[in-house]
């Protein structure tokens, strides 16, 4: 049991400390120490600490303009040790593995391989040339960094897409009205996909037209449908990644800000040998509708 203890105010003296012995470089340990050494319980000033440093970073990051952070789905649990089998409502899917900053977690096994050949089945009746949302006017417009091709599925358009997407809902804890339909992309070789965000970019002009239906991208499921021989990986310049495209697997990331401090740049290398079909969900802060 622990002793109450009468509160020890954080001052204003005391934050502007804290503060200057962070700008000064010292490391958290450091700080804690003198501030134990001065008769401060150790919870009280860890505590004391973040509020402090939270507060900081907070006015820095609105002062350097960056976008505010919100929540994001997250399909592991907080507790210690990573699960290697996750057990959905309707299935059994894989960790294979799991990347920090950014959010990265690809997964073995979400899609069965005949989910796998349904799904191309029904997309290769409605492929054209892929298209972006221009952001400048919201419009979309065939993008030269995307040789694919590609097509929508409505949300919930079929038995299959509501079955993909509440398996997606339960893998990520984020509800099944937040997510986009599902985007299937051809990839023929030489094919790929340039670098890029899947965020809306702030600046541009067409980008709160966008928001209005559903907020912004918080995070994406590329699900692959089949085995490309040669090339065609998943890449995440930034950290240097790069995830197999396995027929079945899949690779989540997410990012609580718009803004390339989520690491999140990621692209399609080109196919050297063979076809790449892909299904990609985008999840949103809000209902899509
Ligand atoms: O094809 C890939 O590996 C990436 C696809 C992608 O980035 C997207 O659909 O936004
Ligand atoms: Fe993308």
């Amino acid at each position: 049991m622990s002793e109450v203890q009468p509160a020890q105010p954080v001052t204003p003296e005391l934050r502007a400390w804290i503060i200057e012995q962070a700008r000064a470089g010292a490391q958290p340990e450091a700080v804690l120490a003198s501030m134990k050494a001065s008769g401060w319980r150790e919870d009280v000033a860890i505590a004391a600490l973040e509020d402090t440093l939270r507060g900081f970073l907070d006015e820095r990051a609105k002062a350097a303009q960056l976008p505010p952070q919100v929540p994001v789905p997250e399909p592991l649990p907080a507790t210690d040790g990573m699960p290697t089998t996750l057990r959905l409502p309707d299935r059994e899917v894989r960790v294979l593995m799991a990347m920090r900053n950014p959010r990265v977690i690809v997964f073995g096994g979400l899609l069965s391989h005949q989910e796998c050949d349904d799904l191309m089945a029904l997309a290769a009746k409605r492929l054209t040339r892929s298209e972006t949302v221009q952001t400048d006017t919201g419009a979309s417009e065939v993008n030269s960094a995307r040789t694919s091709q590609g097509m929508f599925f409505d949300r919930g358009e079929n038995a299959l897409c509501q079955r993909i997407e509440e398996r997606i809902a339960a893998l990520t804890q984020w509800p099944v009205e937040n997510g986009e339909g599902l985007q299937v992309l051809k990839y023929l070789p030489g094919a790929e996909y340039k670098p890029h965000y899947d965020y809306f970019d702030p600046a541009q002009p067409g980008t709160p037209t966008i928001l209005k239906r559903g907020g912004q991208r918080v995070g994406t499921i590329v699900m692959y449908l089949n085995d490309p021989e040669v090339g065609g990986g998943t890449t995440f310049p930034d950290v240097g990644l790069e995830v197999a495209p396995v027929k079945g697997n899949a690779v989540f990331f997410s990012y609580d800000r718009a803004h390339p401090v989520s690491k999140t740049l990621h692209g399609g290398a080109p196919v050297v040998a063979g076809e790449k079909w892909v299904a990609t969900k985008w999840l949103r802060e809000g209902v899509f509708r």
